[in-house]
């Protein structure tokens, strides 16, 4: 029998550390209440997989994530991955935001062992609640040498996401994460199913390593609509970002009159990032509107909430523009 694998879970908080008043509050509870020690006990058959231990490093809500918690859960990841006594490491976190701590992760790590992101969309009091299950299937992932070099993983809902792609795409559902290009694979009956491999460079392979990055450059996302204005942009720019995310309609398209307001925002040594809201596609350089004249640069695939997870990475190394586009090209 092959030795079990030793697997470090860490607890940042969510709805898979939630309890609810009742069995049928299913979406209605409290997230961040149940210790991860706590939520790995409820799991009795984790021990039959892997060697096991908790370490509890926040408990919040994924919606309160920030550059400072991202660092700080980054910086530990990396410590353990450094030990000889670590094979694999979970991190029980909150939903809302596990796609841009995984992206970050998956960018900044520097180790070929497998690291997977978990959570759950209905309390462990819940009738039909998905977090054992999500964490024993976790634990899988995070035990497997098929997970090792794959970049950071999500793992939900019986599939496995690269956290490159993945997004969540429902509020209340199970089946809310989403990859544009479908899962890595699957996890079923305790069995890891791989079908796909993530194309674009992560962990070891990026100029990006999570030691040597103390703080990120404050980038803002302004949403677009009809009838947008200024405000949004006015404030960030006195707030201090070094970037704009133009979460744009369509193709990252921008309103007649913020056409000007961007051009002031470059000029003032901003760069300027244009998204897509739409939710999937790239966004076409000079396509809508002049890139090139106006010094803009725009993401790829990425949605806005990861451009900005990618374009405060780039900061911390350029800021030029040309070589910002080529990073949100190649990553
Ligand atoms: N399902 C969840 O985990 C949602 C929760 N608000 C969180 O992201 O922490």
């Amino acid at each position: 029998q092959e030795k079990k694998a030793n697997v470090v879970v860490i607890g940042t908080g969510g709805t898979i550390a939630g309890a609810g008043a009742s069995s049928v509050n299913t979406a209605a509870y409290q997230s961040a209440v149940v210790p991860v020690d706590k939520i790995i006990a409820a799991v009795p058959e984790i021990s039959k997989i892997a060697n096991v231990r908790g370490e509890q490093i926040f408990q919040i809500g994924s919606e309160s994530f920030n550059d400072e918690r991202l660092l700080k859960l980054g910086k530990r990841v990396s410590e353990l991955l450094k030990q000889s006594d670590v094979d694999g490491i979970v991190i029980t976190h909150g939903t809302d935001t596990i796609e841009e701590t995984a992206y970050f992760l998956n960018l900044t790590l520097k180790s070929d062992k497998p690291v997977v992101v978990v959570g759950s969309m209905r309390p462990g009091t819940a009738l039909g609640a998905d977090g054992a299950l999500n964490l024993y299937d976790a634990v899988l992932v995070a035990s497997s040498k098929d997970a090792a070099g794959k970049g950071t993983l999500v793992v939900m809902n019986d599939e496995i996401h690269s956290g490159r792609d993945v997004t969540k795409s429902n509020s209340f559902k199970v089946e809310t994460f989403r990859s544009a290009y479908g899962p890595l694979g699957y996890v079923v009956e305790g069995k890891l199913m791989f079908y796909r491999l993530p194309a674009r460079p992560h962990t070891t392979q990026t100029e990006f390593d999570i030691d040597k990055i103390n703080s990120l450059p404050r980038v803002d996302i302004v949403y677009n609509y009809g009838n947008v204005s200024r405000a949004a942009y006015d404030a960030f720019v006195t707030a201090g970002a070094k970037a704009i995310i133009h979460d744009g309609t369509g193709n990252g398209s921008v309103a007649e009159q913020i056409v000007p307001v961007l051009q002031e925002v470059r000029a003032k040594g901003l760069q300027v990032v244009r998204a897509t809201r739409t939710g999937s596609g790239v966004v076409i350089r000079n396509g809508e509107q002049n890139d090139d004249k106006f010094d803009w640069v725009v993401t790829d695939d990425q949605n806005a909430q990861k451009a900005r997870i990618l374009t405060a990475l780039a900061l911390t190394k350029t800021n030029d523009s040309k070589e910002l586009q080529k990073i949100l090209w190649k990553y």
